[in-house]
């Protein structure tokens, strides 16, 4: 059954019906995931003990090609965010017109309690377990919060044993040795980071004027905040799960990256400050950062993070959404109302699935490209689809999200009515 954030995620797409025609079949499909799985995944401890872990993997819609989409490893995935997380991929996918349909997967634990061998264990017999509902052509996983290269390797090297073939296509964001792509790691903060180059300037041309803050700093969070800081921009805040720094003058990130690597979490920049290069800086929370008096803000951490109940406080004047579903309907309501431009996440962090899907291309033809032809496909891609979302946002002035929407409903749509149903075949 849906809970909260899957009935929340549908509340987009029935907004944006508002705004397209499709047909009445196609709206229907759209409504419901293809097929979940729920495994449960036995992985013997370090300590010889027996524990069970709880894993899913959600296919929301394949019309316009095989799933595509992460594998979460955190304490609150559950069936209701793994399924929304499929949903958005839906969208997203057709968003940059790749030819993927929508997937997510996770596992419900605190990674950081498991030994590496234990995570390894735990990779690979979550693959174990979801074998036969993956696969080149069928649903293709990828990293998100928590799980990186290391892991897809695993997973891929699980697959390989079971299938007795080597299939790098099965799984992107792999370690470049075993059939990754260049550029994948950085691929998500990039494309942000071109959305915002596309609609900025006209805004507010001057980089050196523009204040960022940026919550979160993982694959996505810090890599934005570098491309962002190196271009110019003063990015005077950002933060991870434990809290954030705030340095009215701009941070250097690059050595705030490097600290990160070495620590772990901000709160003990107040003792190395040295390490960072900071001269006058403060410890602040996360709500404090959200609600800063800087011109991007910058959610790239988890979703609902900015709902009713602060989003009266938020500041910023442009929202990018790197993180996905970071602000619930009913802030996007009150952020509207007080003219906040938000660039929605299944544009603002489609880089990631993008380069995924130039690395399945690479894997299927054994031709690999260059960090330049990745990035540079890249760019083609973000910039192009940011304007043509930016155009239909003004033609029917209508939010950019709900613009996102119209626009990948359209590709998908389009798909589901070609494609038909069973029963047209049966008459
Ligand atoms: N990794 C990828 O390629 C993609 C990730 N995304 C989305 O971007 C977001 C971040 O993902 P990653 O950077 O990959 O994850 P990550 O695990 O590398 O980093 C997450 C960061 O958020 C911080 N964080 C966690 N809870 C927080 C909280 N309550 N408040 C503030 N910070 C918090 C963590 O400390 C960490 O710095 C997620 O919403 C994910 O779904 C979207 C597209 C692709
Ligand atoms: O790279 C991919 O295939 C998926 C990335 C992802 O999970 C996301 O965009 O939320």
């Amino acid at each position: 059954m849906s809970g909260s954030l899957f009935a929340d995620a549908s509340k987009r797409l029935e907004e944006a019906l508002k705004h397209v025609k499709i047909t009445e079949d196609a709206a229907e499909h759209l409504k419901y995931p293809k097929a979940s799985l729920q495994v449960s995944i036995p992985v013997r401890m370090d300590n010889g003990a027996l524990k069970i872990f709880q894993g899913y993997r959600v296919r929301y819609d394949d019309t316009r090609g095989p799933t595509k989409g992460g594998i979460r490893y955190h304490p609150n995935v559950c069936m209701d965010e793994v399924q929304s997380l499929a949903f958005w991929m839906t969208f997203k996918c057709a968003v940059l017109d790749l030819p993927f349909g929508g997937a997510k997967g996770g596992i419900t634990l605190d990674p950081k309690q498991l030994s590496k061998f234990e995570l390894e264990r735990l990779s690979r017999g979550y693959i174990d377990a979801i074998a036969d509902f993956i696969g080149p052509n069928v649903d293709i996983p990828a990293p998100d919060v928590q799980t990186n290269q290391l892991i897809m390797g695993w997973m891929m090297d699980q697959y390989n044993i079971i299938q007795r073939q080597i299939t790098p296509a099965v799984i992107t964001g792999k370690p470049l040795s075993m059939g990754g792509s260049l550029g994948r790691d950085t691929a998500t903060g990039m494309g942000a980071y071109y959305v915002i180059e596309t609609l900025m300037p006209q805004f507010k041309p001057v980089r050196e004027i523009t204040t960022v803050a940026v919550q979160g700093f993982g694959n996505v969070g810090a890599v934005v905040a570098d491309l962002l800081c190196e271009a110019g921009y003063k990015v005077v805040a950002v933060s991870d799960s434990k809290g954030g720094i705030y340095a009215k003058q701009g941070l250097d990130i690059k050595s705030l990256i490097q600290f990160k690597q070495s620590t772990r979490d901000f709160k003990a920049v107040y003792c190395q400050d040295s390490v960072c290069n900071i001269v006058e800086h403060e410890l602040i929370t996360n709500e404090q950062l959200l609600a800063l008096d800087v011109d991007i803000l910058i959610p790239a951490a988890l979703e609902n993070q900015i709902t009713k109940k602060n989003a009266h406080t938020i500041q910023a004047k442009y929202i990018v959404e790197a993180a996905n579903g970071p602000i619930t309907p009913e802030a996007d309501l009150i952020l509207n109302q007080k003219g906040t431009l938000i660039f929605p996440d299944i544009l603002a962090n489609a880089g990631g699935v993008t380069v995924s899907y130039f690395e399945w291309v690479q894997n299927r033809s054994g031709l690999y490209w260059t960090l330049d032809e990745v990035n540079s496909r890249l760019k083609q891609k973000m910039v192009n689809e940011t304007n043509q979302i930016w155009a239909i946002a003004q033609k029917l002035s209508i939010s950019m999200r709900t613009a996102a929407y119209v626009h990948s409903l359209n590709r998908i749509s389009e798909a589901i009515d070609a494609k038909g149903t069973r029963d047209y075949y049966m008459q």
